[in-house]
């Protein structure tokens, strides 16, 4: 785990645990006695200690927070080691690349020189994963960059490269990529200097006499920013006690802090959601494929048909990833307002500083445009990217087969029509594909695959691989009406309608939404869609009964015996389609306003609506709210695993984290739910089936009914489902 060797007079560490030299207790251990044999090796008078393979040392063993933990050969605590290092009287320097995070960097800071390659990055990431760093980090930090840089970098969790590093004195020097040899001949240099002022406990915190200011500018962001987490309040609770306490007491304190943290129920949520994360691209169809039997086509080239808001965000996604990309559209006007549409976003990240313009201009060389099928003749992948209507898919598909070469896989963007139908316009179906990007497409990185009946395991393995590429998280799902994310959402989106009905107002529902951590309610989120998207898709449906001889009434409240609210469809045909009309579920000051107003007309129309259909309107209970908008969503989820449309719990849990803003501090909807208790839901749903009859999706999931009774972890039942299927 960690290797010693000795360059004359150098004692070289090399941190070997892959695959991101995470520190294990066998690793702790390790750097403790190569440490103690340096220090008694009269040979040698400098150390240097470096990471093997990409890193060089990502952080602690996160499975060890949650998990059993392998006992420890040496007595010493990580914060320990790190003391005895600090207090070597031979220098210690640490050589840097690929990451230094978490305990990564607080061994790092225990050393008395810092070295890193242009490429690494650093930071204290403990609090994405509802932790804080505990191994003195709260206390090196400040005395280190300042008290401001240390409270952003440990409340955020975010990471900086070296150049940033080494302005904020984290890093001494940026070498070149030869690490071990740039850290050996450093490590020669420095023999002799004294070490007083490189022991970082020992110095003062820099930009201590702003404490207040700063300590309270943090808080704030906290507040805004990470609402309803903990970690990052008692970070910033540990670094102010650096300005409060000597070091040693101070170390207490950051120790008695972690304790709180790191027996929380948001740690081991935000931990488990860490891994499911990083599951998902590890794809598996039981019984079919797996991730790691089939090889992904390599993807050289791209076209994106469609150049709206959806079109646009996808092309982006793949040009920041190096990816060519063709952009279609049927004529010229939307084209050019595509292209103007990626223009000005590039020009806006260059007025950000998040890219300088010549790498914008390098990106945008990188789009072609098109207004014929045949320029794709060469692509490797196509995304379709047009609204949601079957027969225009449909037609598109079968252009594409044409137009496309045979190998090319031929993706849809719908976020809720039938694969296999899209398919069945093609004489590939192997080669096609859902990928059902979230807007915005360049940001969001949510990337639900769905596979259809026929789509090959190749393709799946292609789609998967591009959406790593292009930084998303890429999920399997199988194909049924909505998929995985928006199959949920419906039964929340219906029962939150179906609240209105009954006597709460927008705001009530949203506002015991946004209490859960989810940032933006069911209303809000509406008007900012546009509730003509849902309006279009639902016509289609009515078109179809219609065609099918069943009548459909505008007032209708059942659709073939199902509970259903028109609301939706009264408020589009008064115009109101959201925030681009001025007017929606709320009010706004103009049209493409974002501040939300309760709207006193819309107070007025649902009174009316429950008036027309007696129904008594009564106050509703928050509790109520959140059981009737959270059950039938957790209950949908358990459905989608009986039905095999998501293979995995975890699997879901990242859907709704990356695409519908669930709050990871609870896991996701199937982790929270085992935390609620499986048996507690069931029974609610029990509850509300009776009273909701014509409301399919309070019809308590068999499988949810088969897992109550077992209380079993999530890590246990989810490999039960597997083994279903
Ligand atoms: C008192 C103690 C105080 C200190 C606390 C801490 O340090 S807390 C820690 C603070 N540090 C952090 O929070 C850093 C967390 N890590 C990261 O941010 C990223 O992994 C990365 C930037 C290091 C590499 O990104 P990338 O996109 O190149 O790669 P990737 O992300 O896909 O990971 C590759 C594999 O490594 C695995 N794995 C990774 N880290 C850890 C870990 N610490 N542990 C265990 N495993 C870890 C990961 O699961 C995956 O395994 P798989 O699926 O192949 O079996």
């Amino acid at each position: 785990m960690v290797d010693y060797r000795r360059e004359g007079n150098v004692a070289i560490l090399t941190v070997n645990n892959p695959p991101v030299n995470a520190i294990s207790t066998r690793v702790k251990d390790g750097i403790y006695e190569c440490i103690s044999r340096a220090k008694n090796d009269t040979k040698v008078s400098v150390i240097v200690i470096h990471g093997h393979g990409k890193h060089f040392i990502a952080g602690a063993d996160i499975h060890g927070f949650s998990g059993q933990r392998e006992s420890s050969k040496v007595v010493a605590t990580l914060p320990e080691v790190i003391a005895f290092m600090e207090a070597s009287n031979k220098p210690i320097v640490a050589a840097i690349h690929g990451t230094a995070l978490g305990g990564g960097l607080e061994i790092a800071m225990g050393c008395h020189y810092r070295i890193a390659t242009k490429s690494a990055r650093v930071g204290q990431p403990e609090v994405l994963i509802g932790i804080l760093p505990g191994a003195g980090g709260t206390q090196r930090l400040p005395r280190l960059c300042g008290l401001g840089p240390a409270l952003d970098l440990i409340s955020t969790g975010r990471h900086i490269k070296a150049p940033q590093a080494l302005k904020l004195g984290i890093i001494d020097k940026i070498v070149s990529d030869d690490i071990l040899k740039e850290g050996i001949a450093f490590a020669k240099a420095v023999i002799d200097k004294p070490l007083n002022g490189r022991r970082i406990s020992t110095l003062p915190v820099k930009d201590a006499e702003n404490a207040e200011q700063l300590i309270s500018a943090a808080n704030a962001s906290v507040r805004k920013r990470q609402r309803g987490m903990m970690a990052p309040i008692w970070n910033i609770k540990a670094v102010a006690e650096s300005i409060k306490l000597p070091f040693d007491e101070a170390m207490e304190k950051e120790a008695e802090y972690f304790t709180v943290l790191v027996t929380s129920s948001q740690a081991r949520a935000l931990q488990y959601a860490f891994f499911s994360e990083r599951l998902a691209p590890k794809w598996e169809v039981p019984g079919v494929a797996s991730y790691n039997t089939v090889k992904p086509m390599n993807i050289k080239t791209a076209a994106v048909i469609g150049a709206g808001t959806m079109g646009t965000g996808i092309a982006m996604a793949l040009l920041n990833a190096r990816i060519p990309v063709t952009l279609v559209e049927q004529n010229k006007q939307f084209l050019e307002k595509g292209v103007k549409m990626i223009q000005d976003l590039y020009a806006g990240s260059v007025r950000l500083g998040k890219l300088t313009a010549d790498q914008a201009k390098y990106l945008l060389s990188n789009l072609k445009t098109s207004l014929s099928y045949d320029d794709l003749s060469t692509v490797d992948c196509v995304i379709e990217a047009v609204y949601e209507n079957m027969a225009l898919k449909k037609e598109i598909f079968a252009k594409l087969d044409n137009a496309c070469k045979p190998s090319a896989v031929l993706c849809s963007n719908t976020s809720s029509l039938d694969i296999d139908e899209i398919a069945s316009a093609t004489k590939r179906p192997d080669k096609v594909i859902g990928t059902h990007f979230f807007v915005p497409a360049y940001y969001m990185r949510l990337l639900e695959n769905v596979r259809g009946k026929l789509t090959s395991p190749e393709t799946i393995a292609t789609v998967q691989s591009l959406g790593v590429r292009i930084g998303k998280i890429p999920v399997v799902v199988g194909n049924c009406d909505s998929f995985v994310g928006n199959r949920m959402l419906g039964t929340y989106t219906s029962e939150a309608q179906f609240l209105l009905e009954e006597g709460a107002l927008p705001h009530e529902v949203d506002s015991v939404i946004k209490d859960f951590g989810i940032p933006i309610g069911a209303f809000e989120v509406s008007d900012l869609s546009g509730l003509d998207i849902g309006w279009r898709i639902r016509k289609e449906r009515y078109e179809k009964l219609e065609k099918s001889g069943k009548k459909h009434d505008p007032n209708a409240r059942f659709i073939n015996g199902e509970r259903f609210s028109p609301l939706g469809d009264t408020l589009c045909e008064k115009g109101r389609f959201g925030r681009k009309t001025g007017m929606g579920w709320y009010r706004y000051e103009k049209p493409g306003a974002k501040e939300p107003f309760i709207d006193a007309e819309i107070t007025t129309l649902l009174e009316d609506y429950s008036k027309k259909h007696n129904i008594t309107r009564r106050k509703i209970s928050p509790q109520e709210i959140f059981e009737r908008c959270f059950y039938p969503l957790i209950n949908e989820g358990f459905k989608v695993l009986e039905d095999g449309i998501a293979t995995r719990p975890e699997d879901i849990d990242v859907i709704w984290i990356n695409g519908y803003g669930w709050p990871k501090y609870t896991g996701g909807p199937m982790y929270y739910a085992n935390q609620i208790g499986l048996d507690k839901i069931y029974d609610t749903m029990c509850y509300y089936y009776e009273q909701h009859p014509t409301s399919s999706h309070w019809r308590p999931s068999a499988l949810l009914r088969d897992l109550a009774k077992q209380q079993l972890p999530i890590s246990q039942w989810g490999k039960q489902v597997a083994s279903r299927l």
